[in-house]
């Protein structure tokens, strides 16, 4: 069968001309070990041999130069091997392991690409005794419905996961020897237990299979079959493309998967009785949420996918937006609801009775997340426009456990969201997060859900992951000391679970948008010397237009301020406490400001206006410098153009992230040529006319702002950069500044 001659010059070889993963032999050249040798072979990798039981598809594969060499399972050939993979479809894995076994030596790395695991390492098992160091097996998530060598493509890999499965005893260099054998043909290799995989592909690819086959057979074996498939549309045609994949492929993978293909199959086969009672009964709600629920949870997968396939970790291209010295601004302008608001009032909608219509709501982001922990758990989302959502509440302790842990990937206002509304509910559950929110200690947060009276259990102390067991409520009452301010909603979300009044202390009784959003889906928050009461009480779904972003509103409203000329009308204003006693102090040194009237849940709503003026100096108590902790960038820039010289007191005492803002903005200022002095915790600024120039804002979008507004009046260009944050925050930004008459333009 194989030319001896052409094997002899191949072992021959000297070690220069040995490639990297030096010979490797594949027992089975159809689609998935053709493609897998043709990857290598183009690449220059290794020395390709193989074996199949066709002798026509050796043929082939030399032909097309899939493979260097046709082989057979003989001394010679196994002997000489570094690599041998098993491709065969995966019940014939044992005869060939039989074949293989008296010549195989333990340096040689022998793996398989099966769908199937569990029934491979049996094989492995009967055939050896027990499992070899060497034998470790393996799993490409990708495919085709094609068969045969010459559906093969070395490019099918690329971007596709492979999935390995060691034993406790697998040998170690070989093991890493097959990490890099699949990332060099362009894979994201991933470890499973044999068990997990066996469980998870029974879901994700062999019980989707078996419903198309079923379903092609049903069809076409039926009345009327002609006409089906005269007239199928493209639903049955995605549907069913995988019914063209090989029959004896398909009929190995359930022979031998078969209990959990029957778990799965058994879950299916339940829901589908319900939705078939639903559509007996008319009943068009429980579709409608099925259906929802399932469009959702693929189009967020299918983004996860997308990002998988550009690349596996987010690309991050570094972004600049630069100012040119505006003259005014002018117009009126709308501006998109604020994040954390809109992360809020999904939240509160979920947990709501009955319908809310949430409109201008930012969908961008990390909202997604938020919104996506509710679907997972039973709650229907429509999305009636880009910025309009309709929810389907379903009440404070309505959820459904999730199937699968909840995911609050990198998004801290989703996790202090959900875990307290978590924590409430009757069940279980897991919470995950990916990169920057893990080992970092949640105490604060945790300490929090304890109170609510279920245990909290994570691996490390206070750290994500972790899992809520439910318990016995208990009476909340939260003390919210300085720098616990991010705690604030979490905390009132804990007390709507609490079984008397729940109370929330906090440092001043201004109200927050927490409290208003609150009142406004039904709640009734008391005010106190001390802080709130929350009495206990359903939540009612209601319509609600969020208000546009404060700190946006602030920092338009300071450009205003800034620039000789100008006329600028919010019309979608929406101020809390804070942005209230900020802007009234911007009006306190001169700024022309006309503020929106208190509305019936305690927001300043409605029409902002602002219009040029010359800002005076100021001077602000370590009180008020914490007040207005977050807005301290922005009255910098006041500073900096005010007449004469301000101080802001005690930024030395503020929480750490505030002052590091506050310090970073001093050395721009001093980079645009405006004195500063930090003594002593206190800043001082001499007012003058920044000059401009390049300025970096760490990634942060509130100091990047300030850095904008810095160059608004400056007698040169500024450029800000690292501005990807920015954007992602306030992707308006050109767009809005645009209308107005102020140009940021972007650059990547
Ligand atoms: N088709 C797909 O999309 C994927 C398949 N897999 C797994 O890869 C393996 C191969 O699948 P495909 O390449 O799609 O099938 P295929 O039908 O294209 O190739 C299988 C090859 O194995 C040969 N063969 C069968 N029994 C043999 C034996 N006893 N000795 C030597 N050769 C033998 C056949 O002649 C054929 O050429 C299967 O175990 C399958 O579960 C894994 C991932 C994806
Ligand atoms: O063709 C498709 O879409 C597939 O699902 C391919 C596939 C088939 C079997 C596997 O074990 C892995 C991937």
């Amino acid at each position: 069968m194989t030319g001896e001659s052409d094997f002899q010059a191949s072992v021959n070889m000297t070690s220069q001309e040995k490639k990297k993963f030096g010979n490797v032999m594949i027992i089975g050249l159809g689609m998935i070990g053709g493609s897998f040798a043709k990857a290598l072979k183009e690449r220059g990798l290794a020395t390709l041999y193989a074996v199949d039981r066709r002798e026509g598809e050796l043929a082939l594969g030399v032909s097309t130069g899939v493979i260097d060499y046709p082989a057979e399972i003989s001394a010679e050939f196994v002997s000489k091997m570094d690599v041998i993979v098993l491709a065969t479809p995966v019940r014939a894995m044992e005869s060939v392991l039989t074949d293989l076994k008296p010549f195989i030596s333990e340096r040689t790395l022998v793996t398989d690409v099966g769908s199937t695991k569990g029934s491979v390492i049996e094989a492995v098992r009967r055939v050896f005794g027990h499992v070899p160091a060497n034998f470790i097996p393996g799993h490409p998530i990708a495919g085709a419905e094609k068969s045969g060598v010459l559906a093969s493509n070395p490019l099918l890999f690329e971007k596709h996961m492979a999935i390995v499965t060691p034993l406790a005893d697998s040998n170690p260099v070989l093991l890493d020897r097959l990490h890099r054998l699949w990332r060099a043909v362009g894979a994201d290799v991933v470890s499973m237990d044999v068990d997990h995989h066996d469980h998870v592909l029974a879901s994700s690819s062999h019980l989707p299979h078996l419903l198309a086959y079923t379903l092609v057979d049903a069809l076409a074996n039926g009345e009327r079959s002609q006409d089906i498939f005269k007239f199928a549309a493209g639903g049955f045609r995605d549907f069913t493309r995988i019914a063209s994949s090989d029959p004896v492929m398909w009929r190995d993978v359930f022979m031998a998967n078969k209990e959990a293909t029957l778990a799965t199959l058994d879950h299916f086969t339940d829901r589908l009785a319900d939705m078939r009672a639903a559509i007996e009964q008319g009943d068009g709600a429980s579709m409608f949420g099925v259906f929802t629920r399932a469009k959702s949870a693929r189009d967020h997968f299918l983004r996860l996918l997308e990002q998988r396939t550009i690349g596996s970790t987010k690309e991050v291209r570094p972004v600049s937006v630069s100012v040119l010295p505006a003259s005014a601004i002018k117009g009126d302008i709308s501006l998109l609801g604020d994040k954390s608001l809109s992360h809020k009032a999904i939240t509160i909608a979920a947990l709501s009775e009955g319908v809310s219509e949430i409109k201008n709501v930012d969908l961008t982001g990390d909202v997604r997340i938020t919104m996506q922990a509710f679907r997972d758990m039973g709650v229907v989302i429509e999305e009636a426009s880009a910025d309009h959502l309709r929810v389907h509440g379903v009440g404070l302790r309505g959820l459904k456990a999730p199937i699968a842990p909840i995911n609050v990937h990198q998004s801290r206002e989703s996790l202090y969201l959900l875990l307290p509304v978590l924590a409430g509910q009757s069940f279980s559950v897991s919470v995950v997060a990916e990169e920057k929110l893990l080992n970092q200690s949640m105490g604060d947060l945790f300490s929090l859900v304890r109170k609510m009276g279920g245990g909290v259990v994570s691996e490390m102390a206070d750290c994500l992951p972790v899992d809520l067991l439910p318990g016995e409520p208990s009476n909340v009452s939260v003390d919210l000391k300085i720098g616990s301010e991010r705690l604030r909603m979490s905390a009132f979300l804990a007390a709507l679970y609490s079984p008397v009044e729940g109370s929330v202390m906090t440092l001043s009784t201004g109200l927050s948008h927490c409290e208003v959003l609150l009142r406004h889906f039904g709640v009734t928050i008391l005010g106190h010397a001390d802080g709130f009461s929350v009495v206990p009480a359903p939540l009612v779904g209601t319509d609600i237009v969020l208000s546009g972003d404060e700190y946006e509103a602030a920092w338009l409203v300071l450009l205003a301020s800034l620039l000789p000329g100008s006329e600028l009308l919010i019309e979608n204003a929406g101020l809390d406490s804070v942005s209230f006693a900020f802007l009234s102090f911007l009006k306190s040194i001169g700024a022309d400001i006309s503020i929106p009237e208190q509305g019936e849940f305690g927001l300043y709503e409605g029409r902002l206006q602002a219009g040029f003026a010359e800002l005076n100096s100021f001077s602000l108590l370590p009180e008020q410098s914490y007040q207005f902790r977050n807005e301290l960038p922005l009255l910098c820039v006041a500073a900096a153009y005010a007449k004469g010289e301000s101080c802001i007191q005690g930024v030395g005492s503020l929480p750490y992230y505030c002052e590091d803002r506050v310090l970073a903005l001093v050395d721009a200022l001093e980079h645009m040529k405006i004195v500063c002095t930090y003594e002593n915790g206190d800043l001082f600024i001499a007012g003058g006319l920044p000059l401009g120039g390049e300025l970096d804002c760490a990634g942060d979008d509130k100091l990047a702002l300030a850095m904008l507004a810095l160059g608004a009046r400056s007698q040169l260009l500024t450029k800000v950069n690292d501005c990807q944050k920015l954007l992602e925050e306030f992707n308006e930004l050109e767009s809005v500044t645009m209308q107005l008459g102020f140009h940021c333009s972007v650059a990547q």
